[in-house]
């Protein structure tokens, strides 16, 4: 209900409390990145820890971490990460925005020289960042020598007035009513603004104090650095927004009865109609995997970091690969399950006291921040088709790829399901997923080999990252797993999520001749009889996730089941209720129900 100052200010008030929280109660890191994600409304703060932070210490020599870090380590600093202009986003190579050296100062010369060159989108810019880091293209010695960070005050630290040649604002209200319009995403302009050389971030690059531009050993793509990490994250994210949808469509489905009633008997929980649970289990199993696969992905990253540490830069591309396609197939599947879960609660998910629409608003845009889930996806492929060339040329391939070494007998074999129950075996499911993704892929190769193509791929892409999902829901159920049944639960939920796969892209596994359509058809029978195990133990499944009502925030998801009274009063807040007859009524209902009265009269 707030406006959207209201909001923004309400912004800043909880961000200020939880780091005056942060600091009483000495929380660690991990501890106050927990505070941040169960205050859970968009702010500049999620740009300075998740962004700004990250891409000084990804891509600043030990020098500038030490300077700048101490600074936003203890908030004496905001900072964002300012690389989207206007005209440019999914392609950063298309960045317009310069830096300049000028030897006869020491200092770059940033400058946006054409209105699509203005920065567009980071997060906090607009109202609130003292710094960032700023994405530019190097010039010196009259070279372009491509995209580069540099480290920007924009604000002064006396009175927040922006700084000379500094033109900063907000660019306006974004989808629904809450959601990120509580962020001030900013636009800036620069107009030949000086910076010290030492601000440009040089673990990747340097400029000398004449000109002269100098290599690191690193590899380039390390300036992609911060987005990888931030990519990484926000499968995590996705996971949390599909569990919390879930959450209150499941608890609903269990209370809300249509239809069904016998000799006057109770009405049938709409949770009991099949067609209900084949819409909303499935989301119950990919909020499960999409966990699991978040956990390891974490691991990949900080693996591949420690690697990086000691110049082992040989899992980047897979690192890449495997953030970047998961971030977009994980997204984009918990916006499409989000707003369908607002179909499966009916009329009430579609009030903003089900929590369903200001989850939905506030994520849809991941399927577009941090790289367009198409673009991405397409950057996928183009790791596939290299390892397929790779493999074609007796490269043994590892990590997530290493199933392509197994081509003799993935590009040939038939699946061994013959009855319902052989869908149970983990190996079998495997092996469709396996033999589907590395067919598409060497179509895909072949179709690009014989007319070269930026776009081929992206369902070669999506088959390989529904593989890796369920491999690593398979390998989670290879580890000790505590309580009674829990494991048997996860199964089953593991063979949901497999089978409803093969259900929804059964073309796929046809055409590529995975699977038979008797084989199908048998996927879909087990899958049936999925849905009736799971059914007794949902509720529970989604208690599992343990959220307090208040972070569910949802009148329909109420933990003791109190719908109906919750959904009453909550009415009974809203603003247009302060009176019982409404403002305008004097203006414009009276005269014109006046007037139709005496018409009728005559
Ligand atoms: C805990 C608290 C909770 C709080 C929750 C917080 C949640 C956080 C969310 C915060 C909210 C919003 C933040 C949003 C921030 C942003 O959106 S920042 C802007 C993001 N922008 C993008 O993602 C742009 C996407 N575009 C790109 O990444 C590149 O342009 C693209 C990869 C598409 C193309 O790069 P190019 O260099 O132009 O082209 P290529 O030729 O394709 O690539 C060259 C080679 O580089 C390899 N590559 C590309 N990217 C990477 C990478 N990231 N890492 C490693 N390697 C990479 C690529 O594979 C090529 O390799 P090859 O030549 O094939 O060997
Ligand atoms: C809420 C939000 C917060 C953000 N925060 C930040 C931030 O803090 N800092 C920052 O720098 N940026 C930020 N961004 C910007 C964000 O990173 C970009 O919007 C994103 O990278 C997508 O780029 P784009 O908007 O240019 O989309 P475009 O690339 O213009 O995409 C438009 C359409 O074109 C398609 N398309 C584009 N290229 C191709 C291709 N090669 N092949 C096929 N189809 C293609 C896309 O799939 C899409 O359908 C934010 C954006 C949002 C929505």
């Amino acid at each position: 209900m707030l406006s959207r100052k209201e909001l923004f200010k309400d912004t800043l008030k909880k961000a200020a409390h939880a780091w005056k929280r942060t600091v009483e109660l000495h929380l660690t890191e991990e501890e106050a990145n927990l505070l941040r994600l169960y205050i859970d409304q968009p702010g500049y703060v999620d740009l300075h820890w998740v962004m700004f932070v990250p891409a000084i210490k990804g891509q600043g020599t030990e020098e500038q971490q030490k300077k700048w870090l101490t600074m936003a380590y203890k908030f004496q600093i905001i900072g964002t990460y300012a690389q989207t202009e206007l005209g440019h986003g999914s392609n950063v190579q298309g960045l317009e925005t310069t830096a300049t050296f000028d030897p006869s100062t020491d200092e770059f010369i940033m400058h946006s020289p054409t209105l699509t060159s203005s920065k567009w989108w980071p997060g906090g810019l607009g109202k609130t960042s003292t710094h960032a880091v700023v994405y530019a293209r190097l010039i010196t010695e009259g070279k372009d020598y491509g995209i580069h960070g540099f480290i920007m005050q924009l604000r002064s630290l006396d009175d927040h007035s922006p700084l000379p040649g500094i033109t900063i604002g907000d660019i306006g209200g974004k989808f629904g009513s809450g959601a990120y319009n509580s962020m001030d995403n900013g636009v800036m302009r620069l107009d030949h603004v000086r910076i010290p050389r030492d601000q440009m971030l040089m673990r990747l690059a340097q400029v000398t104090r004449e000109g002269k531009y100098v290599h690191s050993d690193v590899p380039k793509q390390l300036l992609y650095g911060t987005m990888v990490y931030v990519r990484q994250t926000i499968v995590a994210d996705a996971s949390r927004a599909l569990s919390r949808a879930v959450c209150i469509a499941v608890r609903y489905g269990a209370i809300r009865k249509q239809f069904g009633s016998k000799a006057g008997g109770p009405e049938t929980q709409v949770l009991n109609y099949k067609t209900q649970q084949s819409r909303l289990f499935p989301f119950l199993a990919s909020a499960y995997a999409f966990r699991f696969v978040g956990q390891w992905l974490k691991w990949l990253y900080t693996d591949v970091t420690q690697k990086l540490e000691s110049k082992d830069f040989s899992t980047l591309p897979e690192a890449h690969a495997c953030t970047a396609g998961l971030k977009s197939v994980t997204t984009s599947a918990t916006a499409d399950a989000i707003e369908e879960c607002q179909k499966l609660c009916g009329g009430h998910g579609y009030l903003n006291s089900s929590g369903l629409p200001e989850l939905f608003a506030v994520n849809l845009p991941a399927c577009t921040y941090e790289g367009d889930n198409v673009v991405l996806l397409l950057q996928v492929a183009r790791f596939l088709m290299k390892t397929v060339s790779q493999v074609a040329s007796g490269k043994q391939p590892v990590g997530t790829t290493a199933y392509m070494g197994n081509i003799q007998h993935l590009m040939q074999c038939k699946s061994v399901v013959n009855t319902v129950e052989d869908w149970l075996n983990p190996a079998a499911i495997k092996e469709v997923f396996e033999a589907r993704a590395l067919r598409m892929a060497v179509n895909c190769a072949q179709n690009i080999s014989k007319a070269p193509s930026q776009e081929e791929g992206f369902e070669a892409a999506v088959a390989h990252v529904q593989l890796i999902i369920v491999t690593k829901f398979i390998e989670k159920l290879q580890e000790d797993i505590l309580g009674h049944g829990v494991k048997e639960q996860l199964q089953k939920l593991c063979g949901i999520y497999a089978l409803h796969l093969i259900h929804k892209h059964l073309g796929d596994f046809l055409s590529t001749g995975c699977v038979t359509a008797r084989q199908g058809s048998l996927a879909n029978e087990r899958l049936g009889k999925l849905y009736a195990q799971v059914r007794p133990n949902a509720v529970a499944l989604v208690d599992a996730f343990d959220y307090t009502d208040h972070y569910l925030g949802s009148a329909l998801g109420r933990y003791d089941g109190d719908v109906y009274s919750a959904l009453y009063k909550e009415a009974w807040k809203d603003p247009l209720n302060e009176t019982v007859v409404p403002d305008g009524y004097q203006e414009h209902l009276r005269p014109l129900l006046k007037q139709q009265l005496k018409l009728s009269r005559l």
